[in-house]
C-alpha cells in the first residue's frame, strides 16, 4: 500500500509514503537537462525538464516512483494490482510504456494543463523495463499548483479523473474511493453538540469523540479516508521548516509499522520512506523507516544543464542527539 498527497502553504508540496515489504535500492536522482532518456516507441527526450525524485537506476536508466520537474509538476506511481491494465501498440496514439510515463510527462509538461492534453494522446503500453524488472501495476497521481488529477490505465482505456482532495491510495479505483468519502459524513475535528437524537442523553467524555468512526486500518480506502480527514484538518504554519514537518505528519497519519500487514508468511509490508516535494523550489525532503531525520537534496544545487545523472544515497542510519 502506498498514500500520495498534496498539500500547500506558502509553497506547494506533493510527496507520498512508499509502503513494501522490500526495497529496490532506491535513491534520489536527479536526471538534468540534458540526459537522453531513451524512449520505447516514441522518439528520444534528448533535452527535456530537468526533474528530481526517487527512483532505482538500472542501467544509467531512472526509474522514478516519484518526483518533480523544475516547472513545479509532480507525479508519483502506487500500486493498483488486478485493476491496471496496459496495452498492446495502439495505431494513432503515442504508446508510452510504465516505466515510461513519468519522466515523459515531467520531462515533457510544465504544468497539469499540458499533462491533461498529453495524457489524452498516450496509450499505456504493456512492454516491461527488462526480464529483471517486468511491469508494475500502478497509477498516478499528477500535481502542480492549480490541482491534481489520477490517471489510471483500465481495460476499458486511460481514464483521467479530477482529485478535488489532492489524495491517492490504491484499490479500489479512484471514483469508487472518492464516493466512499461520503460514508463519513459526520466526523468533525470540533466540538459540536451532537446529533443522535432529540432527548437522548450523551456523555463527551473524551476529546476528540467528533472524529469517532474514523477508519484507523490500513487497508487502502480506510487510508485513503483517514489520510483525506487528516489533511483538511490539519492546522500548520507556512515557513519552509514547518510545511515539511506538517506533511510529513500528514503522511505518518497512514504510515504502515513493520509487523501490521503480512505479505507472506513472516514478510511485512511497513512504510519504506517517506518523501516531501517542494514544487517551487525543487527540493526533495525524504525520512526512511529507520531513520526519521529528514534528509533534503536541492536539485537546484546540481548542474541541471548536464547530461550525467545525480545520484543520493538514501541516509537510513538515526542519529540519536544526546542532549547530556
Ligand atoms: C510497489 C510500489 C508501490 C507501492 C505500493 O503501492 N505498494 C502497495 C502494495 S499493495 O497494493 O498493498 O499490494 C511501486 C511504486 C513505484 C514502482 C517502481 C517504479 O515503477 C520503477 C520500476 C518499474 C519497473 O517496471 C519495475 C520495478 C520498479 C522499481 C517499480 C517497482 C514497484 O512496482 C514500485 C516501487
Amino acid at each position: 500500500m502506498c498514500t500520495a498527497i498534496t498539500y500547500h502553504t506558502a509553497d506547494h508540496y506533493f510527496g507520498r509514503n512508499l509502503d513494501l515489504d522490500f526495497s529496490y535500492n532506491e535513491t534520489v536522482t536527479v536526471t538534468p537537462r540534458n540526459y537522453v532518456f531513451p524512449m520505447r516507441k516514441v522518439d528520444d527526450l534528448s533535452t527535456h525538464y530537468a526533474i528530481i525524485g526517487m527512483s532505482t537506476v538500472a542501467g544509467n536508466y531512472p526509474l522514478y516512483y516519484d518526483a518533480v520537474n523544475e516547472k513545479g509538476l509532480a507525479m508519483a506511481g502506487l500500486n493498483f494490482e488486478g485493476n491496471a491494465y496496459y496495452f498492446d501498440d495502439q495505431e494513432g496514439k503515442k504508446n508510452i510504456t510504465s516505466f515510461e510515463l513519468i519522466p515523459y510527462i515531467l520531462g515533457t509538461c510544465q504544468d497539469l494543463a499540458e499533462a491533461k492534453k498529453e495524457l489524452s494522446e498516450i496509450s499505456i503500453s504493456n512492454e516491461a523495463f527488462s526480464k529483471d524488472f517486468p511491469l508494475s501495476t500502478l497509477h498516478w497521481m499528477i500535481a502542480d499548483k492549480t490541482g491534481a488529477i489520477v490517471v489510471e490505465s483500465m481495460k476499458d482505456g486511460l481514464h483521467v479523473y479530477d482529485n478535488p482532495v489532492g489524495v491517492m491510495t490504491n484499490n479500489p479505483p479512484f471514483p469508487i474511493m472518492k464516493f466512499a468519502l461520503n460514508d463519513y459524513f459526520a466526523l468533525s475535528a470540533h466540538h459540536k453538540e451532537h446529533t443522535f437524537g432529540p432527548g437522548v442523553e450523551l456523555d463527551e467524555y473524551s476529546r476528540g469523540m467528533g472524529g469517532l468512526g474514523l477508519p484507523g486500518d490500513l487497508s487502502s480506502k480506510s487510508r485513503f479516508i483517514r489520510c483525506v480527514f487528516t489533511k483538511f484538518n490539519s492546522q500548520g504554519e507556512s515557513d519552509e521548516v514547518s510545511s515539511v514537518n506538517q506533511f510529513l505528519k500528514i503522511l505518518y497519519s497512514v504510515e504502515q509499522v513493520k509487523g501490521l500487514c503480512e505479505v507472506t508468511p513472516g514478510k511485512y509490508e511497513y512504510t519504506i520512506y517517506s518523501s516531501c516535494m517542494n514544487q517551487e523550489k525543487g527540493i526533495y525532503y525524504y525520512t526512511t523507516y529507520e531513520n526519521s531525520d529528514i534528509h533534503a537534496i536541492d536539485m537546484h544545487k546540481t548542474d541541471l544543464d548536464s547530461s550525467e545523472l545525480s545520484v543520493y544515497p538514501l541516509q537510513r542510519q538515526l542519529q540519536i542527539h544526546l542532549d547530556n
